[in-house]
């Protein structure tokens, strides 16, 4: 499994350092979560932050958009270096459209459910998708408890991946811990994202490491 640091949880006065050390230990994927304050709760950052890490690390950028017009963003995300564009299918009227224009940019194209939108969503998308991101809590926040009853709706997507022999990835965030890790990579999730529990202790190294371990590729 790939691990994901989510710079969420970070500390955002030494951003730059905490991007390295989680790079140091192996991760290979950083996941930057924008959030808008009005498809979410929540403010987070934007593009400008992206853009200033992106000469800093050689990590895939997954852009994870909580934002109620992600088609404004995706141009100025492409630019600034994501590598990957995750769009809530909740967000938008037009998601295939969406996926075409995130292809056109250059980027990789991931869609992002939200706990309570089933699997069926998908059904007319797996040609346009190169990743799935599964939220295993409500989008807004770090530091939430993982939701168990979301496991079996992993184990169906890999199932089904499997089935039609689909190379997508499957993601999963939120309440992303050692424990929580482990369940998921038993169902078929390829990329873990945490956050509170790389970035809330004393050593974000050392907890990718942990991560890493547990389900590490
Ligand atoms: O997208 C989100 C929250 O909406 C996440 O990426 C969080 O950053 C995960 O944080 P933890 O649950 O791991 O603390
Ligand atoms: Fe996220």
């Amino acid at each position: 499994m790939k691990i994901a640091p989510s710079i969420l949880s970070a500390d955002f006065a030494n951003l730059q350092h905490e991007v390295a050390q989680v790079e140091q230990a192996g991760a290979q994927y950083l996941h930057l979560d924008v959030m808008d304050g009005h498809f979410v709760p929540n403010l987070s950052f934007g593009v400008p932050i992206i853009k200033a890490l992106r000469p800093h690390s050689k990590m895939i950028f997954d852009c994870h958009l909580m934002v109620s017009h992600p088609e404004d963003y995706i141009t100025q995300l492409a630019s600034a270096g994501a590598d990957i564009i995750g769009v809530h299918y909740e967000a938008t009227a037009h998601i295939y459209r969406l996926l075409q224009l995130i292809h056109k940019v250059g980027c990789k194209a991931e869609v992002v459910l939200n706990p309570g939108t089933p699997l069926g969503v998908l059904q007319e998308l797996y040609s346009e998708l190169d990743a799935v991101l599964i939220m295993t809590v409500n989008p807004g926040f770090g530091g939430q408890k993982f939701i168990p009853e979301i496991l079996d709706k992993i184990e169906r997507l890999a199932h089904l991946k499997k089935e039609r022999g689909l190379l997508f990835e499957i993601e999963v965030d939120g309440g992303i811990d050692d424990q929580t890790i482990a369940l998921c990579h038993e169902k078929g999730a390829t990329v873990a994202v945490a956050g509170s529990f790389i970035f809330g202790g004393t050593s974000p190294k050392a907890q990718v490491e942990v991560l890493r371990k547990v389900a590490g590729d």
